[in-house]
């Protein structure tokens, strides 16, 4: 009986949380293992922008770097960005420095829900230290690049994201959990303060019979569930 209840409600939460959800942060937070997770927790489809720019391009991502540069990388990202996150009710991880650029940030928080997946820099160093994808991290002192991406980068994933999580603390599986749980409370407030707005409106307009475009703006939802 009780795992017919838990069904019941996990299929109204999914139904209830239809839509993108977008995974932002550092090189080793997380974003290609918690998304695969998440987006079978959740019923959404699953897709990396990386992924997606080595199975169009052919090679992998260091062979990009070589060729074309950073920059060559950074045109292709932004193109594949623009093409994914027209797609509904997917979980989309974004490779760590789609943040970088003004373009990308907008587009992001315009087609989901944002989440910055943050973790500690001694943290991405232990995720990270043994891999030869990531070519800016082929260095001789990782722990001094994390930190200088980090610095560089922390600031952005704040601005982009709805929501900020910490991934460092415990296994995938609860993190996914703690993370459905968060975007659920995320969605009923974003309601919430669509109604109350939409009250307000109503009053505004029967006391003014006027409407002018500040007043249906709905409130920007901006970084409200921070921890
Ligand atoms: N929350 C976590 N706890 C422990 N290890 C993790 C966690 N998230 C990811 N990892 C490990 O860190 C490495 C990098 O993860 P990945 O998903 O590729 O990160 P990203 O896509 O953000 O660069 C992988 O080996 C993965 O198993
Ligand atoms: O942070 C970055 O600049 C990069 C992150 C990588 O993706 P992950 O964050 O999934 O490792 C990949 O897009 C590329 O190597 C550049
Ligand atoms: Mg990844």
């Amino acid at each position: 009986m009780q795992l017919i209840k838990n069904t019941a409600k996990k299929n109204q939460n999914v139904k209830f949380l239809q839509g993108n959800i977008i995974l932002v942060g550092m090189m080793g937070a997380g974003k290609t293992t918690i998304g695969k997770l998440l987006a079978n927790h959740m019923g959404k489809t699953f897709i990396d922008s990386d992924h997606e720019i080595q199975q169009r391009t052919g090679v992998k991502i260091p062979v990009i770097f070589e060729i074309e540069g950073e920059a060559g990388f950074r045109r292709r990202e932004t193109e594949v960005l623009q093409e994914l996150v027209q797609a509904e009710n997917i979980v989309l991880a974004t490779g760590g420095g789609a943040v970088l650029s003004g373009e990308n940030r907008t587009l992001l928080r315009q087609h989901g829900i944002v989440v910055y997946l943050s973790a500690s820099v001694d943290e991405l160093q232990r995720r990270t230290r043994s891999d030869k994808n990531r070519p800016l991290l082929q260095t001789d002192d990782l722990h001094a690049r994390l930190m200088e991406l980090h610095a560089q980068r922390d600031a952005l994933y704040r601005e982009t994201a709805h929501i900020i999580i910490d991934s460092g603390k415990q296994g995938v599986r609860s993190l996914v959990q703690r993370l459905a749980r968060k975007l659920l409370f995320f969605k009923i407030k974003k309601l919430r303060a669509e109604a109350v707005n939409r009250k307000k409106c109503g009053l505004a307009l029967s006391s003014k019979q006027t409407l002018d475009s500040s007043q249906t703006d709905f409130p920007e939802t901006k970084n409200s569930l921070y921890e």
